[in-house]
């Protein structure tokens, strides 16, 4: 009997206001946080509270609606002028994540058409409850075409977290592991626990073993070794930036399993709405990385764990070349061996 699965939803918008799961204190505890403002919602993704490129984007679409609701209040019919600091603000949150400049730019697009003579507030929150809707669509149909590219008995490997909370449910490369768990494909997974910032261990782990899908958490340093052992088919990732060529941006250490993957013959799976590609750069050598606190890595728990005053680097993403992938899986379809010629079937009527 197929086990049901009951997917995690981490942004909900009610009694007028955003609510986010606080994903930085997760697994131990589900702590929800309430926003009333578009400033502490670009806080919010700067810090964390949610996070994952889809999740992101649909997150600071209820941003705008929040943002509009202050420019009506503030400035009445010139909300249209009003709105656009706060939304510069919230397009600054994050620097990787091409969802969150498209889904900004496409509540902006809907503003445009609106009335200055009235509250914004109602349209534009249909539009980003639209936004939200179409994210979970978008997951569950990617979930089944990744899946169908599995074989029975698949053993894979997933590094960070690309779930139900990277998204607004099902998640992207967890849609595919769970869709694969529901058609029986599914032998194992292994997850990576994700330094520094644990994703893996934290969020991973959670959303797995809520579910029942076997797995098993390990160092990320374990994945070479674990791929040398000959029972891993697939690597199995999200995206955050994927150029018009194929290249693409994912969390550090995604572009080291890339390399270690095709040198022990494991495949490549990058799973992403097409909102995460941007046909507006030729390669990802354009793809700004989100460099981030040293403390992330120098710490943790806020605990020292090196000596004070050290240098630190800490990006929080890597580029994985496209000749490195074996498929990327939209819900418009899947690109086989992605390259700048076929990557061109994802591209919709508009972005010809
Ligand atoms: C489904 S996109 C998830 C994507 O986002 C993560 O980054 P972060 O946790 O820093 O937002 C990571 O790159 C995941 O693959």
């Amino acid at each position: 009997m197929t086990k049901l699965l009951q997917t995690i939803e981490p942004i909900l918008w009610r009694d007028e206001r955003l609510h986010l799961l606080d994903q930085r204190v997760l697994p131990h505890k589900e702590n929800w946080l309430e926003f009333h403002d578009s400033d502490a919602v670009a806080e919010a993704i700067k810090t964390m509270v949610v996070r994952g490129a889809p999740a992101i984007g649909v997150t600071a679409a209820y941003g705008v609606v929040l943002a509009a609701r202050e420019a009506w209040f503030s400035a009445g019919e010139n909300w249209q002028e009003a709105i656009n600091p706060p939304l510069k603000r919230l397009a600054a949150s994050r620097p990787t994540a091409v969802n969150l400049s498209w889904a900004i730019d496409r509540m902006k697009t809907a503003s445009a058409s609106l009335s200055k003579y009235e509250s914004p507030e109602p349209a534009l929150l249909t539009f980003a409850q639209q936004i939200h809707q179409e994210d979970v669509k978008a997951n569950r149909t990617m979930g089944q075409y990744g899946a169908d590219l599995l074989d029975n008995d698949s053993i894979v490997l997933t590094h960070c977290n690309a779930g139900a909370l990277a998204t607004a449910g099902f998640g992207t490369a967890l849609g595919v592991i769970r869709q694969g768990f529901i058609d029986g494909k599914i032998e194992h997974v292994y997850v990576d626990e994700t330094r520094p910032w644990l994703q893996g261990s934290r969020l991973t782990a959670w959303e797995l073993m809520q579910e029942g899908i076997p797995m098993t958490l390990q160092a990320d340093v374990a994945a070479g070794a674990l791929m040398a052992s000959g029972q891993l088919d697939w690597v199995i990732v999200g995206a955050d930036r994927i150029a018009s060529n194929g290249d693409t941006a994912n969390k550090i250490g995604t572009y080291s399993l890339a390399v270690l993957a095709k040198y022990h013959g494991v495949k490549l799976m990058v799973v992403a709405p097409t909102t995460t590609i941007d046909w507006s750069i030729d390669n990802g050598s354009q793809i700004p990385i989100e460099q981030r606190t040293g403390s992330e890595v120098s710490e943790i728990d806020g605990r020292p764990i090196a000596p004070s005053e050290v240098h630190v680097s800490n990006p929080a993403f890597d580029v994985t070349p496209a000749e490195l992938i074996d498929a990327i899986v939209t819900e418009s379809g899947v690109v086989r061996s992605p390259s700048k010629e076929n990557m061109k079937q994802l591209k919709s009527e508009e972005e010809k």
